[in-house]
C-alpha cells in the first residue's frame, strides 16, 4: 500500500513534465500510431503491475448511443472529483441553475471502496472520420488483478446504482402532458411533451389538518423505501391516490406537492383528447419510474356514472328527470365532439398494464369531485390505494394559510374565525383569497377583517340557499304527492268505468238469452 502511495506521490511530483511530453506526443506523433503505441504500453504497464483496465465509452454501440453508464459514472465521481481532483471541468447543468462540475480530461481521481484502492481516470481520444474531426471521451477504471472478482461483481453495481440515483436527485422534473392523438402520428412528436416541473407546492404549505398531512407524508415515506417489501410480498412497487372533494380545496395543488416532496416528475393525462383504449395503454406504458401519473377530473373524463345515474333518477320526479336528460344530452355532445373512445374497461385495463408492465417506482392519482359517481371497480383497493378527502376550509386549515399568508400564529379574530369556519363551507382556494393582501397597505388586521365578511356572507347565502332547497324540497313532494292522488283517482276511476261496462255487458247478455229464449218457446 505504501509503494503505491510513493509511485502516486512521484507521478504528482512530475505531473507537469510529463503533461509537457503528453502534448507533444498528442501533436506531433500520427494518430495511428497512437492506436498502436497506446495499445503496447497499456499492456506493458498491465504486465508489470498487475493493474486492470475498464474502459467506458461516452458512445457506444451501432449508431453511438450515449451510454447510461459513462452517465451514472460521471455522477458518482462528481463529488470525489469535487473533492480530490485537481482539474475538474464545469459544464452547465440542463436547468442552468448550477455548475456542473467533473474531471477535467487526462485527469484522475481515487476511489476506496471496501479498503479497495481504485482510480479512475478521464481520457479524451481525437479522431477523424469523413464528417471531420471528432472527440471521444473515455473513462477508465484501474485496481489491481486480486480485487477484479470484487471490483466486478460488487463495486461496479455500486457505482452504477450510486450514480443513477445522484443523475435522479440532479435531474431537472419534468411536467409532461400528452399530445393529441392525431399530433403524434407525423412521429415528429412523441406521444407525452413535456415542461421544467417548478411548482412551489409543500406539505408545509398545505393546509390541511397536520395529522392527515403528516399521515399522507408517512405513507409516501413508506411506500418510496419499500422497494424490498414490495417484491417480497409479490406486488409491483405502485401505490394509487384518490384525491376527491369540493373545488378549491386543493387537490391539484397535494399533487405538486406530493411530487417535490418524493422528487417525482408528473405526468399530466387528459383523457378527452386521447383517442381509443389502446392510444391509452401506449400512453401509460411510456410513462417512466419516479413519477406520479395524474388524471384530474376522472369524473368528467369518461362516462363512469351510467349505472348509478339510472337509480338516482328513479326517485326523482318529472320535472328533475327532463333536467338531468338535458344535461346527459349535452354531456353527450361534449364526448361527441372530443371523439375520445375511451371506456372504463380500457381505462382499468391500461392501469392494470401499468402496474404490471412498468418499472421502477410510480404513483397514480386520480382526482374527482364527485366519489359518488365513480365506478366501485375503478376505486377499488388495489387500483386506488388510498382514498384522500379534501374538505372545505376549516379552522386547522385556516391556521396553516394564515401562516403562510400573513406570516401570523394568533390575533383576536381566530375565535370569531374558527366559528364562522365550522358553520360555513368554504373552499381553501376562497379563504386564501381573502388573506392574501392586495396591496402594501394591507396588513394581517386587514385581510381577516374581510376574511370574517365574506365567511359572513357565505353563511347568509348559504342559509337562503338551503331554505330554498327546502322550499323546493317541500313543492317537490307536494307535486309528488298531488301526481300520486291524481294518478290514484284515475286508476279508481278507470276501475270503476271498467266494473259498469262489466254489468252493462252481462246485463245486455242475460237479456240477450232471455229474448231468445221467448223467440224459442214461441
Ligand atoms: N389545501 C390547500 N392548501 C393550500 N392552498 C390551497 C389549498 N386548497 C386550495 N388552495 C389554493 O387554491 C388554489 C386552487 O386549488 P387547487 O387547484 O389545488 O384546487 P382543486 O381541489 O384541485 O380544485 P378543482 O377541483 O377545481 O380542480 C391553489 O392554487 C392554492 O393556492
Ligand atoms: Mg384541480
Amino acid at each position: 500500500m505504501l509503494q503505491t502511495g510513493a509511485i502516486w506521490g512521484f507521478a504528482g511530483m512530475t505531473m507537469p513534465s510529463l503533461m509537457v511530453v503528453w502534448a507533444l506526443y498528442k501533436k506531433y506523433v500520427p494518430y495511428e500510431l497512437q492506436d498502436y503505441l497506446e495499445k503496447y504500453v497499456v499492456q506493458i504497464i498491465a504486465l508489470i503491475s498487475y493493474s486492470v483496465h475498464i474502459k467506458f465509452p461516452e458512445y457506444s454501440g451501432e449508431g453511438l448511443k450515449k451510454s447510461q453508464a459513462y452517465d451514472a459514472i460521471l455522477n458518482f465521481l462528481s463529488s470525489k472529483s469535487t473533492a480530490r481532483a485537481q482539474r475538474l471541468k464545469a459544464s452547465e447543468s440542463k436547468n442552468s441553475k448550477s455548475l456542473v462540475l467533473g474531471l477535467d480530461d487526462h485527469e484522475a481521481v481515487e476511489d476506496v471502496f471496501n479498503g479497495v484502492r481504485v482510480k479512475w481516470s478521464s481520457s479524451v481520444k481525437k479522431g477523424e472520420n469523413q464528417s471531420g474531426s471528432n472527440e471521444r471521451m473515455y473513462l477508465t477504471l484501474s485496481f489491481h488483478n486480486r480485487h477484479r472478482e470484487m471490483i466486478t461483481n460488487t463495486y461496479l453495481d455500486h457505482v452504477l446504482r450510486e450514480g443513477k440515483e445522484i443523475g435522479l436527485r440532479k435531474r431537472e422534473r419534468k411536467l409532461y402532458t400528452n399530445n393529441q392523438s392525431n399530433d403524434y402520428s407525423s412521429w415528429s412528436k412523441g406521444r407525452w411533451s413535456s415542461v421544467p416541473f417548478d411548482h412551489p407546492a409543500t406539505f408545509e404549505t398545505l393546509a390541511m389538518v397536520p395529522e392527515k398531512k403528516e399521515e399522507i407524508k408517512k405513507d409516501l415515506i413508506r411506500f418510496s423505501k419499500a422497494k424490498d417489501y414490495y417484491r417480497k410480498v409479490g406486488k409491483p412497487w405502485k401505490r394509487g391516490y384518490l384525491l376527491f372533494g369540493p373545488p378549491g380545496t386543493g387537490k391539484s395543488t397535494m399533487i405538486s406537492a406530493m411530487a417535490n416532496f418524493l422528487d417525482y416528475d408528473v405526468y399530466d393525462l387528459e383523457l378527452t383528447t386521447v383517442k381509443d383504449n389502446s392510444e391509452l395503454k401506449k400512453l401509460m406504458l411510456e410513462t417512466k419510474g419516479k413519477s406520479i401519473f395524474v388524471v384530474e377530473d376522472i369524473d368528467c373524463s369518461l362516462d363512469l356514472t351510467g349505472q348509478r345515474k339510472k337509480k338516482e333518477e328513479d326517485d326523482e320526479d318529472e320535472e328533475d328527470e327532463e333536467k338531468k336528460k338535458e344535461a346527459e344530452k349535452k354531456l353527450e355532445r361534449e364526448r361527441g365532439e372530443r371523439e375520445s373512445k375511451v371506456t372504463l374497461s380500457g381505462l382499468l385495463n391500461a392501469i392494470d398494464g401499468l402496474w404490471s408492465a412498468c418499472s421502477g417506482e410510480k404513483i397514480i392519482v386520480f382526482t374527482t369531485n364527485f366519489v359518488d359517481n365513480l365506478d366501485p371497480a375503478l376505486i377499488r383497493r388495489g387500483r386506488m390505494d388510498n382514498h384522500i378527502e379534501m374538505s372545505y376550509c376549516r379552522f386547522e386549515a385556516f391556521k396553516v394559510l394564515a401562516k403562510n399568508y400573513l406570516e401570523i400564529e394568533s390575533h383576536d379574530l381566530y375565535g370569531e374565525i374558527e366559528r364562522l369556519v365550522e358553520e360555513t363551507n368554504m373552499s381553501t382556494a376562497d379563504v386564501a383569497e381573502n388573506l392574501m393582501p392586495k396591496s402594501d397597505e394591507e396588513d394581517a388586521d386587514i385581510c381577516l377583517k374581510r376574511l370574517v365578511k365574506s365567511l359572513e356572507e357565505e353563511k347568509v347565502k348559504a342559509r337562503k340557499l338551503a331554505e330554498e332547497e327546502l322550499k323546493k324540497k317541500a313543492e317537490r313532494e307536494m307535486r309528488r304527492k298531488k301526481k300520486k292522488a291524481e294518478e290514484e283517482e284515475k286508476k279508481k276511476k278507470e276501475a270503476r268505468k271498467q266494473k259498469k261496462a262489466e254489468k252493462e255487458e252481462k246485463e245486455a247478455e242475460e237479456n240477450g238469452d232471455a229474448s231468445h229464449e221467448n223467440g224459442n218457446n214461441i
